[in-house]
């Protein structure tokens, strides 16, 4: 490797490493200043030497043109949607089914945030991001990479060189849908109607600059297909993605049962309005992944999870 090839890999994994503190785990090491000077030192030395950018350098995350249309992509494994329970009897009534199907009398369940955004499926090749996809019908999405690869707590490549597909949740936070909404008001332009609205029509651009310019965020909740894959349980998972630089939710919960599945979901029931971003209610899954394998799915939906849904939020104004 030549001098100036190991200076760009210098770089690049500075900057990589600032991206992942500032947007993945919310805590920047460096002011912005120092930030914009390496980016700009790496941009400069890869203008003298154009034949050494390479794909994965977080100079390429904004392409170039945009596209001429959207490619379709093939989900490995379907992206099902989630059957909902509306009140507590709903949740004891699917808790009951679950301990009936596996027969057994305890169960494990993780709780979390039910993100309201717009679900993704994003390929990792040898711990490269490939491509990245619309839920779309759950079996044939829309390739979106061009977009998410603007997303900065999205990892260009993970800490294991994996082949592994995760699914998650993108979305646009609530500051960033007022002060486009503001903006768009200025320039007399039809506002979004909501944060989830905004991310998706955000990522539905032909032109990447345009979800680079929306503060889109993200974060990830499950694997798809992933060769590897043995962990026993759901919330081991949510563990490995967060060590492998995926961005996790921190207002997960493991609870031993659906008394404590029904006291996290009443805690958050009023308390949405302190997140940074919207949620539309709690998603609960099993814990252990041999259940799963176990209840399977309906046509539509997992056995072994649910959404509880919250009544629908007053506007963010
Ligand atoms: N449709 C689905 O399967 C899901 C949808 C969502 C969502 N919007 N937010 C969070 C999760 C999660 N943490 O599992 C899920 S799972």
């Amino acid at each position: 490797m030549s001098e100036v090839e190991k200076k760009l890999a210098t770089l690049r994994q500075q900057i990589n490493d600032y991206n992942y503190q500032y947007h993945v785990l919310d805590a920047p090491t460096v002011p912005d200043a120092e930030y914009d000077h390496v980016m700009q030192t790496l941009r400069q030395l890869e203008a003298e030497h154009p034949e050494l950018v390479t794909v994965d350098s977080p100079t390429q995350r904004v392409g170039g043109e945009p596209l001429a249309g959207f490619t379709k992509v093939e989900h490995t494994v379907p992206m099902l949607s989630l059957a909902n329970a509306f009140n507590e009897q709903d949740l004891r009534n699917f808790d009951r089914r679950v301990r009936e199907g596996l027969a057994v009398d305890q169960v494990d369940y993780v709780c979390e945030l039910k993100i309201d955004g717009l679900a993704v499926s994003l390929r990792y090749q040898d711990g490269q991001f490939q491509q990245g996809a619309t839920r779309g019908d759950g079996s044939i999405g829309e390739d979106i990479t061009h977009n998410l690869r603007t997303i900065r707590s999205i990892p260009l490549k993970i800490k294991e060189k994996q082949t592994i597909e995760v699914r998650g949740e993108a979305f646009m936070p609530k500051r960033s849908f007022l002060a486009l909404n503001e903006a768009r008001l200025e320039r007399e332009e039809e506002p979004f109607a909501n944060p989830r609205n905004a991310a998706a029509g955000s990522l539905r651009q032909l032109d990447p600059k345009i979800a680079a310019a929306r503060n889109l965020d993200i974060y990830l909740y499950a694997v798809g297909k992933w060769e590897a894959g043995t962990l026993a349980t759901h919330s081991e998972r949510l563990t490995y993605l967060q060590e492998l630089g995926f961005k996790i939710n921190p207002e997960w919960r493991k609870c031993q049962d659906i008394d404590e599945v029904i006291n996290y979901v009443n805690g958050w029931l009023n308390h949405r309005a302190d997140l940074a971003y919207e949620i539309d209610g709690i998603v609960i899954k099993i814990d252990r992944i041999a259940y799963h394998d176990i209840l399977k799915t309906t046509a539509k939906s997992p056995r072994w999870a649910i959404a509880f849904k919250f009544p629908a939020e007053e506007a963010v104004t």
